[in-house]
């Protein structure tokens, strides 16, 4: 199998060290605008392999496609990231064009691959990216469920004090403020989380959660790239080993839970086509409420995407 990851940044290159310790493919081709920089990180990673024991080929290129032909899975990480005191949705009108840009030649040289989109502001760069494929709507997905679920997760294995291994939880909507996470589907060991925490915690919880991004950037001034690079290699891994893995992926919906042509995180079965199925849980009226304010703010900003390009 062989995948390609766009933008050998903080979490490109998290992502294919990733997908090449863990062996997920055989050849990770990694690709930069920036001149010798994703060489320079795929050679890294190649001569971490007789350390780690590993045998993906990692190579690295600027900006030629034609290296990446014929990839299985593209990875595109490519685009800025938020500095403190920004959201995700200010970096639309540069991360746009960049996705587009990439999409075009992916799709070129590799028109069969099934593309994970990892850009901000992610559900309208998903948008952006499918649009510009033409490709159908199970081949084209944006990462952002698995990291935020990973968040409430790890917080939770923390103020329970158990392994993060043991809880399940599910979480939907953007990938944003409004992101929607569900504690009546969260947990611990097969047992409800609701009667293992008090709510006042479990509602701290999800707060801390939905602003899990933002308070990575205030420490560190720029986005985190660990969990996120691995949250993506976890999606192509689901891919090419056929896992059929049940995830929260980042979709267009097309008449599930009641919204059509929108781009939002939804519980979805992976495999080796992409989306294999979306899955419509029996949402309570709280949860639509949750939900239909996050698709009000999506269609905002994939609105004020169709008009920056009315406009160009
Ligand atoms: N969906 C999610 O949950 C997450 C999304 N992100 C987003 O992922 C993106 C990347 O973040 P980082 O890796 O931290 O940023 P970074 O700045 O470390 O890396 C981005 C890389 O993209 C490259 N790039 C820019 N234009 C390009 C083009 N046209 N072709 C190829 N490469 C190009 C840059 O040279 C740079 O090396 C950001 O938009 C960030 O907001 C980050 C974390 C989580
Ligand atoms: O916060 C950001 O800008 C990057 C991101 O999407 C995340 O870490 O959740």
């Amino acid at each position: 199998m062989k995948v390609t990851v766009v933008g050998a940044g903080n979490v490109g290159a998290t992502c294919a060290d990733v997908l090449a310790y863990r062996e997920i493919a055989n050849e990770v081709v990694l690709v930069d605008i920036k001149e010798g920089f994703a060489e320079g990180k795929a050679l890294d990673i190649w001569q971490k392999a007789p350390i780690n024991l590993y045998d993906t080929r990692t190579v690295g290129v600027t900006n030629d496609y034609t290296k990446t032909a014929g990839s299985d899975v593209v990875v595109i990480t490519s685009g800025l990231p938020r500095k403190p005191g920004m959201t995700r949705d200010d970096l639309i009108s540069t991360n746009a064009g960049i996705v587009q840009s990439v999409t075009e030649n992916i799709v070129k040289h590799s028109p069969d691959a099934i593309i994970i989109v990892v850009s901000n502001p992610l559900d309208v760069m998903t948008y952006a990216a499918h649009i510009t494929s033409k490709l159908p709507r199970t081949k084209v997905m944006g990462m952002a469920g698995i990291l935020d679920t990973a968040r409430y997760r790890a917080f939770l294995a923390e103020a329970l004090n158990v392994s993060p291994k043991d809880i399940q939880a599910v979480l939907m909507g953007g990938h944003g403020d409004t992101m929607v996470p569900l504690p009546r589907y969260t947990t611990v060991g097969g047992i409800p989380v609701t009667e293992l925490i008090e709510e006042d915690k479990l509602n701290a919880i999800v707060d801390r959660t939905k602003n899990g991004g933002g308070e990575l950037v205030k420490l560190m001034g720029t986005s985190a790239w660990y969990a996120p690079g691995s949250a993506a290699a976890q999606m192509v891994e689901a891919i090419v080993r056929d896992q059929r893995r049940v995830f929260p992926v980042c979709v267009k919906l097309e008449g599930e839970y009641g919204i059509d042509g929108v781009y939002l995180g939804v519980p979805v079965i992976l495999g080796k086509n992409g989306i294999e199925k979306i899955i419509e849980l029996q949402l309570n009226e709280d949860e639509k409420q949750l939900l239909e304010t996050s698709r009000g703010h999506v269609k905002e900003v994939m609105d004020a995407l169709d008009n920056m390009a009315a406009k160009a």
